[in-house]
């Protein structure tokens, strides 16, 4: 037995076993019952009718002296065909029932909700025998009514696991590379939610048996001359008193098979629930592992409010790998719309490297994944402009929309590890795009995804290729999603806080990874992260937000001469360097962001400021360019460090 099989052995414990045989057994006389038995149980001897209990007929006879032990067994395939029936129906029209609000847009995904919550309401055994009365008496039509009942069960079912399954990143990456919402449910979605899926099943197999026999026991279902058990247990119920074994004999062979189905579900359950255990343990190093990420469907910018902003200088219009001008992303709540992205605009050059950096909460995220269109519903994105590459998404129909996206623009997410589909090998995942939208055949695409693997530097593409995503460690994983965007020819490259979830030195590496991307391929790098640090050893242009705003843009030259907005100057006190004093705690921006629900009417970092005046509270000042950067502050900063004296710093003192 190979290691995986003992540790699975190990963990199915005596309830598993039990099943297991039990399971066997059913097939067993599914398989042989009517070989073996099936004359004995049609033999008509009225002359011994009725009989009790006895060596010859261990469970009595029935009315027309047929052998009740060889009813029971023969009885069997046909009792275990119908449950199994019934069962594949019922799940296999729940799960494309319940897959295809996505679909669906918003409204349509609402009335599917109403109607399948209106079809679960509806007592599932009476609509089973409205079905089977109207279907017509017999096997057939109990099959269909009970697959009928079940299938909004699973329906809804299918629909909870998929959306949650939908805000993974990994399904983020694959519908940034442009993948179709056909084929997003059928690679990413649905061999990620099979496994609770396929324990709901087996666990219905033994409800459905015990539903088909309750409905041949109550004459809807199975019709003589054949027989099932239910139809057994009804034709010898009314001897129960005189001669119990001809009625408890069918009772007890559902019973029997209801708790063996049980069983097995039960195991299959508890090994999923282990599984996911493991993985969690697995998981724990990543710091923000499952904590993330809110990004699933979501619109892309329409036209909408007028721009507040002043615009970075001008260029032509071909200098741009990405325009966004007034980007807003609000989210409606109980207390009203909570804005999040209050009217960002920004413009990023080819080949330009920014960095945008900020507190947790300032908008960074928001702004990133409304350009790439995956805010999360029910989030609403507006902007004046936004283009990428030169050409608006918001404009195009959503096959071009996710073929531009899927082929401008690469997204490097936080985690490298939900970046992926744990359920497909990386190679299917890395070559998924490319031979969806550049139309590449299997083997060129395979070529191409090592090539791209290369350039990220992992080591031996083509044993990575044929590996799970989890076998990767983490830096690896994160390379591999960089080559995942170099699959098609990014112009821009999104990389939302790409190191936070990786150790130190490997954080370096993908850094330079990225820098050296940049530099050969041309492609402009947008990269997220709260570290100011970090984002200064990459980028040439640094874009500091507070509060859902930007509050300066300034070159990184110009930055670390002396930064104007005093809350960029308190983000960079607040990194630790090597030149820190020791004794001294280390520096902290006193108070903590707003609450995108309570902005005050002013400047949003006000009342955390040193320089603040009343104009400050009163007035939101406006971004404006002013010494070669743009700077949202009513008292901006002396451009040089000679001039200042202040610091709105201060220490924390010891715990
Ligand atoms: N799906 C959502 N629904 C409602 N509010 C949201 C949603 N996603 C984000 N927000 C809010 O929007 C604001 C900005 O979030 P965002 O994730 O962009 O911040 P961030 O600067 O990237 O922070 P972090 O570094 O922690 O990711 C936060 O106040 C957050 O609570």
């Amino acid at each position: 037995m190979t290691k995986q099989g003992g540790r699975y052995a190990s963990r199915i414990g005596p309830t598993g076993i039990m099943g297991a045989l039990g399971l066997l057994l059913l097939l067993f006389l599914a398989a042989c019952g009517p070989v073996i038995w099936g004359a004995d149980a049609s033999h008509l001897d009225v002359a011994a009718a009725q009989q009790g209990p006895s060596a010859r007929h261990l469970l009595g006879t029935d009315s027309l002296g047929r052998d009740m032990f060889a009813r029971v067994m023969a009885g069997a395939r046909l009792s275990l065909i119908l449950a199994v029936l019934a069962t594949a129906l019922g799940s296999a029209a729940g799960v494309l029932l319940g897959a295809f609000p996505t679909v669906l847009g918003r409204r349509g995904r609402r009335a599917w909700e109403s109607a399948m919550n209106t079809a679960i309401a509806f007592p599932a055994l009476l609509l089973a025998l409205c079905v089977a009365t109207v279907a017509g008496v017999g096997a057939k039509g109990a099959v269909l009514a009970l697959a009928l009942a079940t299938a909004p069960n699973y329906a809804r079912l299918t629909y909870t696991l998929a959306s949650s399954v939908s805000g993974s990143d990994y399904v983020s990456a694959a519908r940034m590379l442009g993948v179709s919402r056909a084929r997003l449910m059928l690679r990413h979605v649905l061999p990620n939610i099979a496994e609770p899926l396929i324990v709901t099943t087996t666990l219905q197999v033994g409800g459905m048996l015990i539903a088909l026999s309750g409905l041949s026991f109550l004459g809807l279902g199975v019709q003589p001359p054949s027989y099932d058990w239910g139809r057994l247990l009804s034709e010898n119920v009314n001897r129960i008193y005189t001669a119990p074994a001809a009625a408890l004999g069918p009772g007890v062979a559902i019973v029997v098979a209801g708790l063996v189905f049980n069983a097995l579900g039960e195991t299959a359950a508890a090994l999923v629930r282990d599984d996911a255990a493991s993985s969690a343990r697995d998981a724990r190093p990543r710091r923000f592992a499952g904590a993330r990420r809110r990004t699933t469907a979501g619109g892309l910018p329409r036209a909408g409010t007028t721009a507040q902003q002043t615009a970075v200088p001008a260029a032509g219009p071909d200098a741009y790998a990405l325009r966004v001008h007034d980007l807003r992303v609000l989210f409606p709540g109980p207390a009203g719309p909570v804005h999040t992205v209050r009217g960002v605009t920004l413009d990023v050059r080819h080949g330009e490297t920014v960095g945008i950096v900020g507190e947790s909460g300032s908008g960074k995220t928001l702004t990133a994944m409304a350009i790439a269109g995956l805010v999360p519903e029910p989030g609403q994105v507006t902007a004046d402009r936004l283009e990428i590459a030169g050409r608006d998404p918001g404009t195009l129909r959503a096959p071009e929309r996710r073929r531009l996206l899927g082929s401008t623009t690469a997204v490097v997410f936080q985690d490298p590890l939900s970046s992926f589909n744990p359920a497909l090998k990386m190679g299917r995942q890395l070559t998924e795009a490319s031979e969806a939208h550049l139309g590449l055949p299997h083997a060129e695409a395979i070529r191409l995804a090592q090539d791209r693997l290369k350039q990220v530097r992992v080591p031996s593409p083509a044993i990575r290729m044929a590996q799970y995503p989890h076998e990767l460690s983490g830096g690896m994983r994160q390379r591999a999603m960089i080559a995942m965007g170099l699959m098609g020819k990014p112009e821009l490259i999104i990389a939302d806080e790409p190191t936070t979830a990786l150790d130190v030195t490997v954080q370096e590496q993908i850094v330079r990874l990225l820098g050296r991307i940049n530099e050969d391929t041309g492609a402009a790098v947008l990269m997220i992260s709260h570290d100011i640090s970090v984002v200064t050893s990459l980028c040439r242009r640094v874009v500091v937000m507070y509060a859902g705003r930007i509050v300066e843009d300034v070159a990184v030259g110009s930055l670390l001469d002396g930064p104007a907005h005093p809350y960029t100057e308190a983000l960079l006190a607040a990194v630790p360097h090597m030149g820190n004093d020791r004794d001294q705690p280390l520096a902290t921006i006193p108070g903590r962001p707003p609450q995108s629900l309570e902005l005050p009417p002013g400047c949003a970092f006000a009342p955390r400021c040193r320089f603040v005046s009343d104009k400050c509270r009163g007035e939101q000042p406006p971004l404006e360019f002013r010494d070669g950067r743009r700077v949202a502050c009513w008292h901006p900063r002396p451009p040089s460090p000679a001039d200042r004296t202040d610091t709105t710093t201060t220490k924390a003192g010891p715990a």
